[in-house]
């Protein structure tokens, strides 16, 4: 059995903790076959456990205690560490590993529901689970959430060499916003979310540049997320944007520009990995 998960970029700018959408660049989880201890492979590095600590396995087992370990074998094309979703990749098919060994047929709304519990935000692990892209939040322990079309433009996302963890990453952010700001701050994330929803790319990029929720903070330690935004309104991007937690930048642009764009770009930062990706329309499934 095979358990695939997309990678996802969360805030969209403004829609702090709120929006994200799903990405073609995949997990994969191979479950192999019944073990006495979980044994788990791959080649992410010696920094993730290949136990049951592995977070995998560990979200699987918080949600059913008593599952037969397996060999399981995990490919992951998703950077960790970098914005791009990884640690709601593993969550998400953490859960599917449990609702499938331990046939437990749970719904898409009590996967999200245990999903947000363990990741604390829903903007990723929505469209890790549902694909496309979702507009979701939490009021009291109530998920609610909605898929939007989304505009087709290119996207490209530019991958830093080194990670940024997203616990050192909301460390950054202020623990309070004034009044003002943050009435401020949310105004811009609705009309952006109007925008996109109405397929207006051109209103959607300038509100997507015009966060204050985190970006202001976290730039200070991102040197290279100015320079592509600027870079990028040189071949007509719509907006640029931190991708989740960073320390990945997002660009959108016309489809006609990405290939100079991404040409630029490479130069300007030769040890950054440029992904051109396209939206996932499944979100996390299960092949027998
Ligand atoms: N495939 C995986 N299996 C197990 N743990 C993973 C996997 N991918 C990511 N993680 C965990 O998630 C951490 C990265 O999460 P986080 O800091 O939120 O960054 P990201 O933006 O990539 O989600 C990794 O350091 C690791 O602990
Ligand atoms: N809203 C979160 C999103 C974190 O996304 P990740 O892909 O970096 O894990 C935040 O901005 O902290």
């Amino acid at each position: 059995m095979r358990i695939q998960v997309p990678a996802t970029t969360a805030n969209l700018g403004p829609g702090f903790d709120c929006l994200g959408l799903a990405l073609n660049l995949f997990l994969t989880l191979d479950i192999g076959s019944p073990q006495t201890t979980w044994l788990i492979e791959h080649q992410l590095g010696a920094d993730i456990p290949t136990d049951e600590t592995n977070l995998i396995v560990a979200t699987a087992l918080s949600i059913q205690p008593d599952l037969q370990p397996h060999h399981l074998v995990v490919h992951s094309d998703i950077p960790t560490a970098r914005g791009l979703g990884s640690s709601s990749s593993a969550i998400v098919a953490g859960i599917e590993l449990a609702n499938q060994l331990g046939q437990l047929e749970l719904t898409t709304a009590e996967k999200l529901a245990l999903a947000v519990k363990k990741e604390g935000h829903p903007d990723n692990v929505a469209p890790a689970i549902l694909g496309q892209f979702v507009i979701a939040t939490s009021v009291a322990d109530q998920v609610y959430y909605q898929q939007g079309q989304f505009p087709d433009c290119g996207i490209i996302v530019a991958v830093p060499p080194t990670e940024l963890l997203t616990t050192e990453s909301r460390g950054l952010l202020p623990a309070a916003l004034p009044y003002k700001e943050a009435v401020a701050g949310a105004s811009i994330g609705h009309v952006m979310i109007a925008a996109l929803l109405n397929q207006d790319l051109v209103t959607a990029g300038q509100l997507l540049e015009a966060d204050l929720f985190h970006e202001p903070y976290r730039k200070k330690i991102l040197p290279h997320f100015d320079i592509i935004k600027d870079l990028a309104h040189q071949f007509h991007a719509y907006g640029t944007c931190i991708s989740g937690a960073g320390p990945s930048v997002l660009t959108l642009l016309p489809t006609t520009h990405l290939a100079d764009f991404q040409q630029a770009l490479q130069c300007r930062y030769p040890d950054f990995n440029l992904l051109n990706l396209s939206m996932n329309q499944t979100g996390v499934t299960c092949i027998n």
